[in-house]
């Protein structure tokens, strides 16, 4: 029995990728580890087709939002959004593109019809998308681009890998290593700090989180003789968070921050880059952490891994992380729904 009064919307991705893989594998294995009803924003005859060569029974049925969850017990509810280019597994190409932007669009404005309850995202292959024209470097600027154009309201997106055993937040996203220093001021760090603080209690539940800071040279600068970001860029952005009252520290060395003891004393690690704070994540919970969205006036979580075009189709790609988008987008929820 369902405890969420809406589904999840759950877009296709990449055609080309995995997506379809783990989303089939997900909903077969929908009783046994108690999932709420999803429905798949995307093409069913992608579906029906990797289902053939995956060689499963799946029952693929047309739904709304609305006839969803009863749908859900017997087959994988779709909410079309056709590709309409002939597309074969693994090898990614332009023409789905469009198809991909659409059920992304399409699931939040299910979320802001108030006809599903989050957006849970399969990957993107970013390069496609830049060929086509997107001009995002991945979803988490692009949905912010979505809330802003649908609430008026200016939107920071935080990427949050959150793991059962780190959760870890890139300060700056999908940006050349050598432009991250001139990315990282301190305005962007306090405000990335206080987003994180404010949705680990309002979506998280947690009452004071901790968050720790890491330097972003070796030795978190060595009092400056190895870098000056830290001493003059993170340290007065955790002072001045430090006076509004929220409990951070740091910046720490990154290198000894993520080992069991280190990782004990914190709820989130805010790390100055993307493999700063990805390495660590995945290197921990490859297949159980989840890409979740905060700063965004919805919920959007999605599996941490990418389109894995080399193993589209051939049965090996594993769902655990896409079942950990779900599970943790149904609850997100949940307690949403509780607080309203
Ligand atoms: N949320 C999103 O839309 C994301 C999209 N991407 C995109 O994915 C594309 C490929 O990125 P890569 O760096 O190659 O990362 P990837 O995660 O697709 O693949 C890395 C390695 O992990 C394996 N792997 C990935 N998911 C797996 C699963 N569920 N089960 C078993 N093995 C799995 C792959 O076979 C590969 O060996 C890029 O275009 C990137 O932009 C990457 C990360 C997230
Ligand atoms: N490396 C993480 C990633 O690519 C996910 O990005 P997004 O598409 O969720 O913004």
């Amino acid at each position: 029995m369902s405890s969420l009064q809406l589904p999840l919307a759950l877009t296709q991705g990449d055609p080309a990728g995995i997506g379809p893989d783990v989303s089939i594998a997900a909903w077969l294995r929908r009783d046994e580890l108690g999932l709420e009803p999803f429905i798949y924003v995307g093409d069913a005859s992608i579906l029906r087709q990797r289902a053939q060569l995956l060689d499963v029974t799946l029952p693929v049925q047309d739904a709304t939002p609305e006839t969803a969850s009863a749908i859900f017990t017997h087959a994988l509810p779709v909410l079309s959004v056709p590709v309409g280019a002939e597309i074969e597994v693994g090898r990614p190409h332009v023409a789905s593109a469009r198809s991909a932007i659409t059920a992304i669009e399409t699931a939040v404005q299910l979320c802001f019809d108030g006809r599903a309850s989050a957006v849970v995202t399969n990957p993107i292959a970013k390069s496609v998308l830049y060929e086509a024209g997107f001009k995002f470097p991945g979803h988490t600027e692009f949905l912010a681009d979505l809330a802003e154009k649908a609430t008026g309201e200016k939107v920071l997106p935080v990427m949050m890998l959150a793991g059962p055993k780190l959760r870890a937040i890139p300060v700056t996203i999908h940006i050349p290593l050598k432009d991250v220093p001139a990315a990282l001021t301190e305005r962007v760090i306090v405000e990335t700090c206080r987003i994180a603080h404010e949705d680990l209690k309002a979506r998280f539940g947690f009452t004071q989180p901790r968050l720790a800071v890491a330097g972003l040279n070796p030795h978190a600068g060595e009092d400056g003789a190895i870098g000056l970001e830290d001493r003059d860029i993170i340290e007065p952005a955790i002072m001045q968070l430090r006076h509004e009252g929220v409990n951070v520290f740091g910046p720490l060395p990154a290198d000894t921050m993520f080992h069991d003891d280190a990782r004990a004393r914190y709820d989130v690690a805010i790390c100055m880059y993307h493999d700063q704070a990805l390495i660590p994540a995945k290197a921990l919970g490859f297949d159980d952490s989840v890409n979740v969205t905060l700063g965004l006036p919805f919920i959007r979580t999605s599996p941490d891994h990418g389109t894995a075009f080399g193993i589209a189709g051939k049965g090996i790609a594993r769902e655990t992380s896409l079942v950990a988008a779900l599970k943790l987008a149904a609850d997100l929820a949940a307690k949403s729904a509780a607080t309203r």
